[in-house]
């Protein structure tokens, strides 16, 4: 992703956020949210917590260096083939301009699987946190690139007030070290770099150490091969985020077994 696409999808994202609080203007957004039942235990983050390999699956339609990548895109069956694959929790895409993401898509998968949902999708405003609450997610992902310090750490309040974890993504040394100062449990390390696209899985490895021991440490993008996830064990990671790949499985089941087994072996 050039400067200019995360630059473009950060401000289409603020554009959205505008529009949906004309549409439903905060206040009514919390107001229907405090006659909801809360969310108890941060069941994304529990679920994530098991041993062996957590693997977060992601149902994407399209990414801006991908183009479509599921030109048929039956997203409640593959959110079903995910939970009964056995993935810990699934990620949705919201994004529409770049993912052809919905936020439809995350509500309706929430509602049908039991595994705790994510919101993907570029969180500039503490709105998008609320409606993620709204939609049914039970996590939010912040990415650093896009957050300074004081916001992050405002924005990880909001999600925990509301009973959300927070995926904090981070891409190089100096963001690991902003997510582990504001507290994050969750952390991401994205192998995708968001200014060039490329994709290099030593990226989450050479990270890990930068990272804090006793967080959750997901490799994020790229990870496709059980070497990959052996090496990820080899390092001390928790847990994967896998779109493209599982995606374009034809037998999902197959794969995730196969990725669990990488790490088993390590
Ligand atoms: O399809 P992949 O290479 O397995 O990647 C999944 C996920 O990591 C990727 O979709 C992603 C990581 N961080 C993001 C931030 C926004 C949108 C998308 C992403």
């Amino acid at each position: 992703m050039t400067g200019t696409v995360l630059d473009a999808l950060a401000a289409h994202a603020r554009e959205r956020v505008e529009e949906k609080k004309r549409k439903l203007p905060l206040a009514e957004l919390k107001r229907q949210l405090r006659e909801r039942e809360a969310l108890s235990g941060f069941p994304f983050e529990t679920a994530l917590r098991e041993p062996g390999l957590s693997v977060i699956a992601e149902v994407k339609k399209a990414s801006p260096s991908k183009g479509v990548i599921a030109e048929h895109f039956p997203y409640l069956e593959i959110a079903k083939a995910y939970e009964a694959a056995g993935a810990s929790c699934i990620s949705v895409l919201t994004e529409p301009k770049w993912f052809l993401g919905d936020d439809r898509y995350l509500r309706e998968i929430a509602a049908t699987v039991s595994l705790p949902c994510i919101r993907k999708d570029f969180t500039v405003d503490p709105y998008l946190i609320y409606e993620a609450r709204e939609l049914g997610a039970s996590a939010v992902l912040l990415i650093c690139a896009l957050l300074g310090r004081s916001e992050l750490e405002e924005y990880l309040g909001i999600a925990e007030e509301l009973g959300l974890s927070a995926l904090v993504e981070a891409h190089d040394e100096e963001e690991v070290g902003r997510a582990a100062e504001v507290g994050a449990r969750l952390i991401g390390v994205n192998n995708r770099d968001l200014k060039s696209f490329s994709v290099n899985m030593e990226n989450s490895l050479r990270l890990r150490a930068a990272a804090p021991d006793n967080c959750i440490f997901i490799a994020e993008s790229g990870v496709r091969t059980p070497a990959d996830t052996r090496a990820l064990r080899t390092v001390g990671a928790d847990g994967i985020l896998v779109g493209e790949a599982l995606m374009r499985a034809e037998n999902k089941a197959e794969l995730l077994q196969a990725l669990r087994k990488g790490y088993e072996e390590a």
